[in-house]
């Protein structure tokens, strides 16, 4: 298959789209478009574009510039194991991961089925194990706890998903997790702990991050301490890393699981950077109910009409948004506590891919790419930052996600409305606000409406559905990215910073980095 990568503005679509008339969602709205704008994400995740600026005509355009950018084929490159990220000269497989593949891939040798599979069996074996107390830690108690030492996207995913499900389904080890180099995080997480039954998951794709080997350093140095007869701290220890990392050639862990070079950190949660703490932490049957929900929305996402491809719509809505209606930023905002920590994820998730100035050639390109991505829990984010999104100057789409039941079952009514109901009622509250607004003849009262709003959405904050969103949202990225035409899979923004902040500590500053230093140090 040979596919052209070229440049969003070369595109016939994207100049008929900037030549559109814009449509009015309040023209727009009505009961027959609430029910007609849907397209299926997989695994019962629903993606609602009704309160979109978009119409027929916008639609076929986008359908037009997804086909002429060839998404759905450069997926499938993907898949087969392209070298899709050219800045790093690396595969991209975060979906084998989770079962998903059109053909086998064979890495440096290697076929990548069996190495994720072998991998997550050993992972699997390893934790049930700890739960059938087989592996003890080293003074001969059983663990009951964990703690995920990793920062980016060793921390991030795996951190928001672990939230997520804890409520669904009872934690069979309570997990805990230390990402910051801040010695008051660590020190507090620790503080808790009771490290004869605690089991720590190192967790660097790189085994090179400063902040994560200072942080391990940091619990090592904190159980010798603890001066505890018998405990043998490194034995507490598991490492998740990249076969060839420095952390790879260490061989006093309790154990040890792999990832490649071909999982970007960022999409790495359903590999083992995931796969150990969250089958630790809620077993092995969970963490697989969530591969089998990522693996469906993959599934959906090769589908190469929009109306059944939901990361596909959505990421080109997200385009259209971006470069014809100019607006930079996306509120993510999930009606749902458990999901507090994804917006956090989303954000390196999104922008460390997309935050890019150049095309995957490296040249320069003429267009904005990405948006900046924030979000808190409805409805807490209403008695915030909400007054904002209603009446700025500047309009903010809102990507919401919501679930018609609750994770545990003990609801309760007050006022003739159980606490789930008020929830939900709040979330169309606001998507019709959003959409319609009010006129008033106050100005100060008066709401434009005209703010776009979408809704992902499914029965229940289950394993799968988690699943699903994760992939949902890693596909958006990846469809976004090919439309742009910029490598979604690298990060060299990411390196300036880290080689300053060298620099600091190893007293080898120039006159502003000194400057700057006396202020802090
Ligand atoms: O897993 P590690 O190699 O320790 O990397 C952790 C994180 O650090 C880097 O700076 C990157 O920006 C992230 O993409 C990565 O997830």
């Amino acid at each position: 298959m040979s596919v052209n990568y070229v440049n969003l503005d070369k595109s016939d679509n994207f100049k008929k789209l900037l030549e559109t008339p814009v449509c009015q969602i309040k023209e727009e709205l009505s009961s027959d478009r609430i029910k007609k704008y849907s397209a299926s994400a997989g695994a019962g995740l629903v993606y609602n574009f009704a309160g979109k600026k978009v119409n027929n005509t916008i639609l076929t355009l986008l359908q037009g510039l997804a086909d002429e950018q060839q998404l759905i084929e450069k997926y499938k490159l993907l898949l087969n194991g392209d070298v899709i990220n050219t800045g790093e000269k690396r595969m991209v497989l975060h979906h084998h991961t989770r079962g998903m593949k059109l053909d086998d891939v064979v890495s440096e040798g290697q076929d990548m089925t069996k190495f994720y599979d072998g991998e997550k069996k050993k992972i699997y074996d390893f934790a049930k194990k700890v739960h059938n107390k087989e592996i003890l830690g080293s003074t001969g108690k059983p663990f009951d706890t964990v703690v995920q030492v990793g920062i980016g996207g060793s921390d991030l995913g795996p951190r928001a998903i672990y939230l997520a499900l804890k409520n669904y389904n009872k934690p069979v080890l309570n997990a805990h997790f230390i990402a910051n180099v801040d010695p008051d995080d660590a020190n507090n997480v620790l503080s808790s702990l009771n490290f004869e039954t605690t089991l720590f998951v190192l967790v660097s794709k790189s085994g090179t991050t400063q902040e994560t080997l200072t942080n391990q350093k940091f619990v090592l140095n904190k159980m010798e301490k603890a001066n505890i007869s018998g405990l043998v701290p490194l034995k507490h220890f598991v490492s998740v890393t990249s076969a060839t990392s420095p952390l790879a050639a260490d061989t006093n862990y309790l154990s040890s699981f792999f990832i490649d070079n071909n999982i970007g950190g960022r999409f790495s949660s359903s590999s083992a950077v995931g796969g150990c703490i969250l089958s630790l932490a809620l077993g092995p049957e969970i963490f697989e109910r969530f591969l089998s929900g990522a693996r469906e929305a993959d599934k959906q996402a090769l589908n190469s009409n929009i109306f059944e491809n939901a990361a596909l719509l959505d990421a080109l809505i997200g385009v259209y948004e971006n470069n014809v209606l100019n607006m930079k930023n996306t509120a993510v905002i999930p009606y749902s506590e458990s999901m507090s920590r994804f917006p956090a994820h989303l954000q390196q998730l999104d922008m460390e891919s997309n935050g890019k100035s150049v095309n995957r050639f490296g040249d320069r390109v003429s267009y904005s790419t990405g948006v900046s991505i924030f979000g808190e829990p409805g409805t807490n984010s209403q008695h915030s930052f909400f007054q904002y999104i209603h009446q700025a100057t500047s309009i903010i789409p809102v990507q919401f996600i919501g679930f018609r039941k609750p994770q545990i079952d003990a609801d309760m009514e007050y006022q003739g409305s159980t606490s789930g109901k008020k929830l939900n009622a709040n979330l169309v509250a606001q998507m019709t606000a959003m959409g319609v607004g009010k006129d008033d003849e106050n100005k100060n009262k008066n709401f434009d409406g005209e703010r776009p709003t979408s809704l992902l959405h499914a029965d229940q904050l289950t394993p799968e559905t988690m699943g699903a969103i994760l992939a949902h949202f890693e596909n958006k990225v990846m469809f976004q990215g090919f439309t742009w035409n910029i490598n979604s899979f690298d990060q060299e923004g990411v390196q300036l910073g880290k080689l300053l902040a060298n620099k600091v500590l190893n007293n080898q500053m120039d006159d502003v980095l000194k400057s700057y230093a006396d202020l802090m140090i």
